[in-house]
This record gives structure tokens, sequence and C-alpha cells, in this order.
């Protein structure tokens, strides 16, 4: 939309196009045109105005960050410079270039402080998305706590030294659970409570950065104006680009299109799709400047229409359509022997660890998250920034089948 209706440009279009016919039926008096004269100016004045930011997002060549820039260059018409910061700059960033936004990707490291500097210097809003994601041990605890924690911590210190004023932190459902003892989450929302205790280092990082970003809410920027911020909590993203839900599809393929049911469909786990995430991302970014004193310290989960559904039967939502089919209707090996396996897996990475990187999905931790019904229902974003999906449950159903069916390798 940036390119669309980009600020009041669309709006001289309009103009033009209504005086030109306007000439061709009668001819428009002094009065009229002097108006008209008046609207335009103010409509370039306007113009001139509201393509004035510029937006920050690190991680924006991930599954979400990528998800989050191409949101921001349809919705956000005021934006002026789009920077995109990334550990790995992906090619499809060149397209975005010839648009009429300034894309300037920068390749740079969260954990280094004056990287981090020189991309925030200048922006006015910062959505910070890079994340270590590993629930599968391939990173070291440390690599994790430096990458999600120290990372975050340098991009609240460069914002305050910036003089930039909005931070968006995309947070994680897993920062309240499911929590080390198995509890049930069920439907609640941001003020339901719940035991948060974590042993894992990817809910503790994520726990501990978005406490991190809370507490910064209110400092002192450079300027002296106070730093807005907020934190958003998804639950599982699924949706174009999602790599969880290609490895289900491609082991479905070498399994001769079957998957085999490991947790009992009765479990509700959360989902919720990207592009609505995404959106979530920009309406929090565009309305924290106007409600700062109602949305800032404020965390928000990400929800849209998605069905309550456990982990496999959501994912056989798209991979269904796709010719895979879930077998059983109950779990086909009983869950002591998952654990069992599970806890396997987790002392074979550790003992092959000196040779090579092994790393199943299956582990003690996906297995009691996967395990454990954690689904949230709230309208709070809804209350306070207004939010409503942008996509229904259809059209994010559709898309993913569609990227499903145009995957490498796909049966379709
Ligand atoms: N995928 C999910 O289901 C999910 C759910 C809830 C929250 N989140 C959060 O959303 C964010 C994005 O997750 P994603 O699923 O898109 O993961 P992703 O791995 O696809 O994207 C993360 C991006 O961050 C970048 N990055 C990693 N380390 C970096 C560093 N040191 N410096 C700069 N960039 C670095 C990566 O290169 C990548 O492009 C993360 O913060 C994650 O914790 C994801
Ligand atoms: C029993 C096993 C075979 C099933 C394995 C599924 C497992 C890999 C899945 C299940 C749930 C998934 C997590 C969940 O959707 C939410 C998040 C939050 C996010 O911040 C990071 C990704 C993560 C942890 C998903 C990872 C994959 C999980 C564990």
């Amino acid at each position: 939309m940036g390119q669309e209706g980009g600020g009041t440009s669309g709006r001289g279009w309009c103009v033009a196009g209504r005086l030109a016919q306007a000439d061709e039926k009668t001819a428009p008096s002094e009065a009229h045109l002097g108006a008209l004269r008046l609207w335009l100016q103010l409509g370039m004045a306007d113009s001139a105005q509201a393509q004035k930011l510029v937006y920050l997002v690190t991680g924006g060549c991930g599954f979400l960050g990528e998800h989050v820039v191409r949101m921001l260059l349809q919705q956000e018409p005021r934006l002026r410079e789009l920077r995109i910061f990334d550990l790995h700059l992906g090619p499809w960033l060149e397209e975005l270039k010839t648009g009429p936004v300034q894309v300037t990707a920068i390749q740079g490291d969260v954990t280094q402080a004056h990287e981090v500097a020189a991309a925030v210097a200048g922006a006015h809003v910062v959505i910070h998305t890079a994340g270590l994601v590993d629930v599968f041990g391939r990173a070291s605890p440390e690599t994790i706590h430096e990458v999600n924690v120290q990372g975050t911590q340098n991009v609240i210190e460069a914002c305050v030294q910036a003089g930039t004023q909005f931070l968006v932190y995309t947070s994680s459902m897993e920062v309240v659970g499911p929590n080390i003892k198995g509890h049930p989450f069920y439907r609640g929302n941001e003020d339901t409570p719940y035991e948060a205790i974590h042993r894992h280092p990817y809910p503790c990082s994520k726990a501990l950065a978005e406490r991190l970003v809370l507490e910064a809410n209110g400092r002192k920027v450079r300027g002296g104006l106070p730093l807005v911020t907020c934190a958003l909590r998804p639950t599982g993203i699924y949706g174009e680009g999602h790599q969880i839900m290609r490895d289900f599809y491609h082991q479905g393929l070498r399994l001769g299109g079957r998957l085999f049911r490991a947790v009992p469909a009765s479990v509700e786990h959360g989902r919720v799709y990207v592009g609505n995430v995404a959106w979530m991302h920009v309406l929090v970014a565009r309305e924290l400047e106007q409600r700062a004193a109602l949305m800032g310290g404020q965390v928000y989960f990400c929800y849209d229409k998605s069905p309550y559904k456990s982990y496999e039967d959501f994912n056989m939502e798209f991979l269904g359509p796709c010719g895979l089919r879930l077998v059983g209707t109950r779990p086909l090996l009983p869950y002591w022997l998952l654990v069992f396996l599970a806890a396997l897996n987790a002392l074979l990475q550790w003992l092959l660890r000196p040779l090579l990187l092994y790393a199943p999905l299956l582990n003690p931790y996906t297995l009691a998250v996967a395990n454990t019904t954690f689904t949230v229902s709230t309208n709070k974003a809804q209350r306070h920034f207004g939010y409503e999906p942008l996509f229904s449950w259809e059209d994010s159903r559709t898309r993913t089948i569609r990227w499903v069916q145009a995957m490498e390798g796909s049966v379709q």
C-alpha cells in the first residue's frame, strides 16, 4: 500500500481524474478551481510530510521478519526508509529496492553493539524480531543467551543513545509456557495466572529479553523523550516460509505420504498465521506513538481465527490437501516410550556432540511443548490498538496450502 495508496499522491491522482471528467462536461468556475488548487497543494504538503519515517527491522530476513518487511511496505504509507538488519541477507531484498521506499539492507549481528548502534541511528521505530529460535539443541545455551538477551540489550541501548523512541519486541508464548510442570494453559489471556517456570535456554532467554524490553519502557532517550516499548507474544507461527512445516512435509513424503500421530488429538496447541503476526507488528508500531500511555510496557499475545487443534491435526489442515495422511486416531506409541525416545535422543546428542550435530525434532522439551495444551483467547490487542486479523482462517489456510504445493519435491 506504501506504493499503491502512498500518502496523498493517491489523492492527487483522484482529484486530477475528477477534474478531467469535469472538463469534459462543464467548465469549472474560478472558485472551484481555487478550491481544487488549495486541496492539491495541501495534498502535496501532506505527502512530503507523510513519507517521513525510518523503520528498522532486525531479523528482517527470517521467516517472520520477511513478512513484517513486506507488510510494512504495503501498509505503512508514512515510510520513507526501511532498514533490514540481519546476520544473513536474503536475495529477495533486491526486488524491494525498486519501489518508492528506500530499502537499506544491513548485514550485521545483534550481539555486536556497534553494528546495532549504527543501524539504529536515525531510525524512528525499531521492530526487533531477530532471535535465535532453537529448541533442538543446535546452538549452545550461551549462544542463545548472547543473541536473544545481549542482542536485545544492545538494541535497547542503541535506541536510548540514538534518541529512537519506539521499540516493538517479538517475544513468544513460551515466555509464559508450557512450563516445566506441564500445566495446561487453556485459552488463557495476558492476565491469566500461570506459573511461568522454565529450564530450557530458549524460553529462558525470551523471558529475560522480554523483561529487559518492558523495563526499558519510559527510559529517557537522547533528546529527553521517553522510550515506548511493548512486546508481542506469538503462539506457534505458521504460513509461507515455515521451516518446521517444510520438514514435516518432506518427512511425510519420505514415509510414503504418511505421518504417524505422536500427540493425542485432545491436546490444543496455539497457532497463528504469519501474515496476521506481521500485521500486528505493523499496527503496534503505528499506534505506539498515539497511545503510548496505554500501550507502553504492555504485552500482547498474537492471535487470529486459526482453529484450536493439536499440533499435528493443525498441520494436517495444510499437509492433508497436499497429499499426506496422518495415521492413527490415537498416538501410535505409548507416551512412556516417546519420553524414553526423547531422552535417548538427548543422550545421543550429548554423546555425539564432539563428532557431529545430532538434532532431531523429538527431544524432551519439544515433546513436552507438543504434549501440553497451550492456547490463547484474548482481545487485548483489539481493545488497545484496534487489531483485527487481516487474513481470515480460510485465507491463511489457502495461502499456506499453496505455498506447500509450490515446494520443491511436492507431489502436486
Ligand atoms: N516461529 C515461531 O513459531 C515463533 C513463535 C513465537 C515467537 N517467535 C519469535 O519470532 C522471532 C522470529 O522468529 P522466526 O521464526 O522468524 O525465526 P527465524 O530464524 O526464521 O528468523 C530469525 C532471524 O534472526 C536472524 N538472526 C539470528 N541471529 C542473529 C544475530 N545474531 N544478528 C542478527 N540477526 C540474527 C536470523 O538470521 C533470522 O533471519 C524470534 O524472535 C522468535 O523468538 C517465533
Ligand atoms: C512429538 C513430536 C514428534 C512433535 C514435535 C513437534 C515440535 C517440533 C513442535 C511442537 C510445538 C512447536 C513449538 C511451538 O509451536 C511454539 C514455538 C514458539 C516459538 O517461540 C519458537 C518455536 C516453537 C518452540 C515451536 C517449535 C517446534 C515445536 C516444539
